[in-house]
């Protein structure tokens, strides 16, 4: 159908996608008439949110209004849902193949899009992971052949996405994936550390530096050396320690707290953030200088809602994992449920889904994991007070504290596990197949339960 994009199957195995660059330029409508944007991706974001590549300053723009998706047919422009519509002269369309020269119309705002002379390409690795990261999508596909390129060099990676979409994996996976394999691979989560003591964890400090520094302390930077270093939740970093961060990276020298002597390092730094940094650039919060420094390479994590194709795949590994952890065996998934899976907005991510897995093969008392085991956002009214009661309180006491979010929640469903299983057990008589079944869950689930919290019979009546 198109005669400036197609597919070339390469002998490496990699599939090769050729097309032409394209440009997008504001011709009429509200919004003041911006400047031309080329684009080569694969997916441009059309939309009134600042995250969008083109960012389109009219009311009716909805925040996310549209995509431009390049196939071998051409390119595709797909309403995602907007608010107010995306046509093509008069016809209002959610999909359509665009060609050169034609304008259509996004809120008020009427764009012109241009096929220019430039040929670009987009590359997809023909393997479905990378490292522990599956997924055979399109978009997966492409980020693995990426990142199958850019391992084995030493350039910095900023990787970024939504909490749960694997940013941890893809820093594990290029470090596995580099000549540093065989160094260390230090995690640094720049939220979960406090403000006064993040220079010393980066960089160390030497004894005396001050209060409490009794002797002197290798810093991640120094620990990493020969290696890679995983800053994450970067986004965090306060913006005192980022000109000295940016030191280390471009200088490849740290200065320990306290310290007048620099020291030599030899690391790789990934980071990674849940924030656009740009964003953050753009509100004063993050230096721009640094931005750079680290976005030599930038990954995007795709959300797992964008890429419905790659859960089957997910669910299944996941389902493994979880027969075996719960002594489970074959716990499988229905075709109905899988297509319930496909259709859910999974907010967590990969991570919901995982969880979701485990919880359901736990739960489970037939063959099959069902979606009813899927987290309810329904409002809980009928929670007896005490239970919001104490929830509130912890939410309190992790806000005081500083917690980041992700801990907190953690530790309050952890608190609440083990207090409902203590009291179960002890309503039970300490009987784990009495409590398996008040619980409704299997018996072998409720001994992986107690094993996971630590609960012992002696635990009972304490
Ligand atoms: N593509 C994938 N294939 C297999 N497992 C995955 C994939 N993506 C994520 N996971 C799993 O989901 C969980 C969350 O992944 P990870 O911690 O890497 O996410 P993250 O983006 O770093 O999250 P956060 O921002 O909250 O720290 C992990 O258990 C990870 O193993």
């Amino acid at each position: 159908m198109s005669d400036t994009t197609r597919t070339v199957f390469l002998d490496s195995g990699e599939q090769l996608l050729e097309l032409q660059k394209y440009q997008l330029r504001v011709v009429g409508g509200e919004g003041e008439h911006a400047q031309a944007h080329v684009f080569e991706a694969r997916k441009v974001q059309i939309g009134s949110s600042p995250e969008n590549d083109l960012v389109l300053d009219d009311p009716a723009v909805s925040r996310f209004h549209a995509v431009i998706e390049v196939d071998e047919r051409g390119y595709l422009l797909r309403d995602t849902g907007s608010k107010n519509g995306t046509f093509v002269g008069k016809l209002g369309v959610r999909e359509i193949y665009l060609s050169d020269g034609c304008v259509f119309r996004v809120g008020n705002t009427e764009v012109n899009f241009t096929i220019t002379e430039v040929p670009a390409e987009v590359h997809f690795s023909n393997k479905t992971h990378f490292g522990k990261m599956l997924g055979g999508s399109l978009v997966m596909r492409e980020m693995f052949s990426m990142l199958e390129r850019v391992a084995p060099t030493d350039a910095t990676v900023l990787i970024e996405g939504e909490s749960g979409t694997g940013k941890e994996l893809v820093a594990e996976a290029l470090h596995a994936h580099s000549a540093r394999k065989d160094g260390p691979f230090i995690v640094i989560d720049c939220s979960a550390i406090a403000r006064d003591l993040i220079e010393s964890e980066l960089f160390g400090h030497i004894k005396g530096a001050f209060t409490g520094a009794t002797g002197t302390r290798q810093g991640a930077f120094e620990a990493a050396d020969g290696g890679t270093l995983f800053l994450d939740e970067l986004g965090e970093l306060d913006r005192d320690l980022q000109p000295k961060l940016l030191r280390a990276l471009e200088k490849r020298e740290i200065k320990p707290v306290g310290s007048n002597t620099t020291i030599k390092t030899n690391v790789r730094v990934v980071a990674a953030t849940n924030r656009r940094l740009i964003h953050e650039v753009k509100e004063g919060n993050f230096r721009e200088d640094l931005y750079f420094r680290l976005a030599v390479i930038k990954v995007e994590m795709p959300p797992l809602r964008e890429r419905p194709e790659d859960i089957p795949v997910l669910v299944e590994h996941f389902l493994g994992a979880a027969n075996e952890m719960a002594g489970r065996d074959g716990v499988d998934v229905s075709y109905k449920t899988m297509e319930k899976l496909k259709r859910h907005r999974w907010p967590g991510n990969v991570r919901e889904l995982k969880n979701f897995v485990e919880r359901a093969v736990l739960l489970t008392h037939g063959d099959q994991i069902e979606t009813r085991f899927l987290q309810s956002r329904e409002p809980v009214d009928e929670k007896p007070p005490v239970v919001l009661e104490s929830a509130a309180s912890m939410a309190g006491l992790a806000l005081e504290q500083g917690l980041p979010f992700k801990d907190a929640k953690n530790r309050l469903i952890e608190e609440f596990e083990k207090s409902y299983w203590m009291r179960l057990l002890e309503q039970s008589d300490g009987n784990v197949s009495e409590a398996a079944r008040i619980a409704g869950v299997h018996r072998k689930s409720v001994e992986y339960i107690l094993k996971k919290l630590d609960i012992s019979r002696d635990d009972l009546g304490s």
